[in-house]
């Protein structure tokens, strides 16, 4: 995928404030507050378990904080339904495929449940899976792919839907480093385009190619590196 085939997206600001998640007595996430705005790729960064699934899976609906709120422009997003609805796309750790379906098969379902037209779902798919070098293995089943491959149709799976806000959970753990360069470009394009992107990791040098890097330590957030427009404490 070119740069030119990226969509424009939305305009509204995602907003967590005082966001508090605990699985029993784990507090995975205390009193975390951030904005993003469209356009802006954010690292979240932090050893392990140290809440960075937890905050992607909050900002996505896919689980809700025990206090605190996160909005979407007007909307708060309360549940994974709502949230897919306003275009906000999570590509899972373990990437989420269902592993006896097709890659192509994989990335059309979100798009053909959303009621896009099933040729144009299937030019997008192609498209995407070009765009991360699996032009090839679109009739591959899942459990045929390697753990990079999957991980790279996880990733089509996301451009292919074009959401306004992409949270992306280590998304390049499984690559090597040509294939990582590739995942950071185009997500970087999706961010240029005015896609607010998110995305978990571990790896200094794929957080380096981000604008900011939001850090989590045992649940408590820092900013490493600040967003652009922020204001110093
Ligand atoms: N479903 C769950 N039930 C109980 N505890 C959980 C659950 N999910 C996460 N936790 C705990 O919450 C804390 C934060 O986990 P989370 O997965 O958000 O961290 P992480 O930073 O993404 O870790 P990693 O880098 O290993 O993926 C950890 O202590 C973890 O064990």
């Amino acid at each position: 995928m070119t740069v030119d085939q990226v969509q424009p997206r939305g305009t509204s600001t995602l907003c967590a404030e005082g966001v508090r998640v605990a699985y029993g007595p784990v507090v995975a996430l205390r009193d975390v507050s951030l904005t993003v705005h469209p356009g802006e790729f954010l690292a979240v960064t932090g050893p392990s378990g140290a809440g960075k699934s937890s905050l992607l899976w909050a900002l996505g609906g896919a689980l809700r904080p025990q206090a605190g709120v996160v909005t979407y422009g007007d909307e708060a997003i309360g549940d994974r339904e709502g949230a897919s609805r306003a275009g906000i796309v999570l590509v899972p750790q373990g990437n989420g495929l269902a592993t006896t379906l097709t890659a192509m098969e994989n990335a059309l379902v979100p798009l053909l449940v959303a009621g896009v037209d099933p040729n144009e779902a299937h030019d997008r798919v192609q498209a995407a899976l070009t765009a991360v070098g699996l032009e090839d293995s679109g009739n591959h089943l899942i459990e045929e792919l390697s753990g990079g491959q999957q991980q790279r149709v996880a990733v089509a799976r996301a451009l292919a839907t074009r959401g306004d806000i992409i949270l992306a959970d280590e998304p390049t753990s499984d690559l090597d480093s040509v294939n990582r360069e590739r995942v950071m470009t185009l997500l970087r394009e999706e961010s240029a385009a005015g896609a607010l992107v998110i995305m978990a990791t571990h790896d200094p040098e794929a957080a380096a190619q981000t604008d900011a890097e939001l850090a989590l330590d045992e649940g408590a957030m820092s900013w490493k590196r600040p967003q652009p427009h922020r204001s110093p404490d």
